[in-house]
């Protein structure tokens, strides 16, 4: 399976408009390989908080039309990163006219195929945490290769989401990020650590650049189930390209079988 990581350079100079021109244009780039995966609200900046209520939008709105055209046109699975969402009343648990950071996967066919509200939001009781609804649903998506898990920036230091993910059939976890410089160590530790402890792939797409004062950690990465890195992006806008092997997943998890060795919180055992 290929995959390419779309590590995109997000800053205060450019328009969301015409950002979003240019990512579509990216990902139309793609055709040919399986997956394309965008970071985390790419169109604001997941640290310019004062955009988020002006820039929010429903899930119909001007980046579903943009990613699911982009989609189609490249014939791609699409991870497209996150958007703040403004929810219409009646939509699960969401309030009318709240906000979510949700993350959007399209099929080939341009098709809205899941949507994902992140869980943890960021922030100690200010910017996302205050702004935006937490998410409650684990979402998995069913690919032909591999099950995807979907998980968002700082859902990577909660390792019982991705436990949940692998009980719930996920063998790839795809995560988009806004993940800041400062803590690039943890970034690029944890994306192991839940590789390694899941016996999953991680495919982790963060943005480049700095926006609102937060110079942005790059460094996109992939890791396989052995928690080898398969590849990794340097800190600029860069598209990450990997073939990696959904079959080593199960492989992994019948040659060293720890998590069949779980005593704890078990409700179905991990394929
Ligand atoms: O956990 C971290 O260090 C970064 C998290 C973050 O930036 C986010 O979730 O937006």
């Amino acid at each position: 399976m290929r995959a390419s990581l779309l590590q995109i350079d997000v800053n205060d100079d450019e328009s969301v408009a015409s950002r979003r021109r240019r990512v579509a244009d990216l990902v139309r780039d793609r055709a040919g390989v399986d997956l394309v995966v965008l970071p985390e609200l790419w169109t604001t900046g997941a640290f310019a908080y004062e955009g988020f209520g002006a820039q929010a939008e429903p899930l119909d709105g001007p980046t579903h039309e943009a990613m699911s055209k982009a989609a189609s046109d490249a014939g791609v699975w699409l991870h497209a990163g996150s958007i703040p969402e403004r929810a219409a009343g009646g939509t699960g648990s969401a309030a009318e006219g709240a906000l979510y950071n949700t993350s959007l996967v399209y099929s080939p066919a341009g098709e809205l195929v899941a949507s994902y509200r992140k869980i943890h939001r960021f922030g100690f009781d200010q910017g996302e945490a205050v702004l935006m609804g937490a998410g409650t649903d684990l979402v998995t998506v069913e690919l032909p290769e591999t099950v995807v898990g979907l998980a968002t920036c700082y859902d990577l230091r909660f390792p019982e989401l991705f436990r949940g993910l692998v009980d719930a059939g996920a063998q790839t976890f795809v995560l988009s990020a806004g993940w800041p410089e400062r803590r690039r160590s943890h970034w690029t530790l944890l994306a192991r650590a839940r590789a390694v402890e899941n016996q999953a792939y991680v495919l982790a797409c963060g943005t480049a650049g700095t926006h609102a004062g937060v110079p942005q950690a790059g460094h996109s990465i992939v890791v396989d189930p052995w928690g080898e890195v398969l590849a990794e992006a340097g800190p600029g806008e860069e598209v990450l390209t990997v073939d990696f092997d959904p079959a080593k997943v199960a492989a992994t998890r019948e040659q060293f079988p720890a998590l069949k060795d779980r005593l704890l919180g078990l409700d179905t055992p991990a394929r």
